[in-house]
């Protein structure tokens, strides 16, 4: 029997409404700090791309992206914002790059997982700062006790991997596994998917209000990773940085479906509507 969404609590748009940050018209760039992405490979250079509009249309104050010398010139067009550290990956994994200079880091999207890609994953879970893990840095770990979050963005496939529990069973009682894997992991979980559940080390967990079926198309998945990372420069509190992306990402979807074919959407058009989608819910 499919699991009673009820028991949990919906984070709403009055919730997003009562959590955005405000830009104080004193602010510089500085105020929100610079992010590190490190994302994108040779046969996956779009994930760079994807979650790069992600953090940079998301109040973040500046974007680092680590990534392979050969994806950075498909970025750059479409997102000159961005600067680069050349095989970012790399030097992260071998200690060479200053990394207590991020708000916040986020490591993932169209990364192969393999041995320097964990290397690189240990070397950020051992700094200060909240770090997203998505995609190719969603492989099975034990996570030590840190004083900033570790938020996981798995799909059911994704989620299946990392705990051993198989998506049958996962659709049943979503709810139930993301909590108790968060408590038993230490880490937030965002298991994405319809009605998205966000749940924290602390036992909170709340369904997601917003998103529909355009969203099941590749790439949206790495947008909302760089969105969680923008967003986690700009708000005061981490918790609500990671609830408002997941809301505003699926409520630009809503904005597209509103008229247009669910069928039609691209990743890359979710960030080209977050401007006035995330206006709709800031005090007026
Ligand atoms: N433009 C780019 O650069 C893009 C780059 N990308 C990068 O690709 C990399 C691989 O990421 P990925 O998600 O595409 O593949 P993977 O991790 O193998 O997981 C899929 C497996 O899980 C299973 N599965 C079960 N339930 C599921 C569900 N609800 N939702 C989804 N899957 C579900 C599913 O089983 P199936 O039902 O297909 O048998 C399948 O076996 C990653 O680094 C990502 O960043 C992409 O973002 C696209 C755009
Ligand atoms: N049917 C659906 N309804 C609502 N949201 C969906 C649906 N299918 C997928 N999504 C959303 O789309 C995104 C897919 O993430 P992911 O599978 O990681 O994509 P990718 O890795 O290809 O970028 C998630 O945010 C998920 O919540
Ligand atoms: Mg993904």
């Amino acid at each position: 029997m499919a699991e009673n969404k009820a028991r949990l609590p919906v984070w709403t748009g009055h919730s997003v409404e009562k959590t955005l940050p405000i830009r104080d018209q004193k602010s510089h760039k500085g105020t929100y700090g610079t992010g590190l992405l490190i994302a994108g490979s040779r046969d996956m250079p779009g994930a760079a791309l994807l979650s790069g509009l992600g953090a940079m249309r998301s109040g973040i104050g500046k974007l680092e992206i680590g990534t392979e010398s050969e994806v950075i010139p498909s970025v750059v067009p479409v997102l000159p914002e961005a600067t680069y550290i050349r095989n970012g990956l790399e030097r992260v994994a071998d200690g060479t790059l200053e990394l207590h200079r991020y708000r916040a880091a986020a490591i993932g999207p169209g990364i192969v997982p393999n041995r320097i890609a964990e290397h690189a994953i240990e070397q950020l879970i051992d700094c200060d700062f909240p770090v997203v893990l998505d995609a190719g840095a969603l492989t099975e770990r034990p996570y030590n006790e840190r004083p900033a979050p570790i938020i996981l963005t798995p799909h059911p496939g994704e989620f299946s991997r990392i705990t051993g529990v198989s998506t049958t069973d996962l659709e049943k009682r979503r709810g139930y596994y993301v909590s108790r894997f968060a408590k038993e992991l230490g880490v937030t979980i965002v298991l994405k998917g319809h009605q998205t559940v966000i749940a924290f080390p602390d036992g909170e967990t709340w369904v997601n209000a917003t998103g529909n079926a355009s969203l099941a198309k590749g790439g949206t998945g790495d947008t909302l990773t760089g969105m969680i990372l923008g967003m986690l420069c700009c708000h005061e509190d981490w918790k609500h940085a990671v609830l408002n992306a997941v809301f505003l990402h699926g409520a630009c979807a809503d904005h597209w479906a509103a008229t247009r074919s669910t069928q039609t959407l691209l990743a890359h058009e979710l960030t080209n509507f977050l401007p006035e989608v995330w206006k709709k819910y800031e005090p007026k």
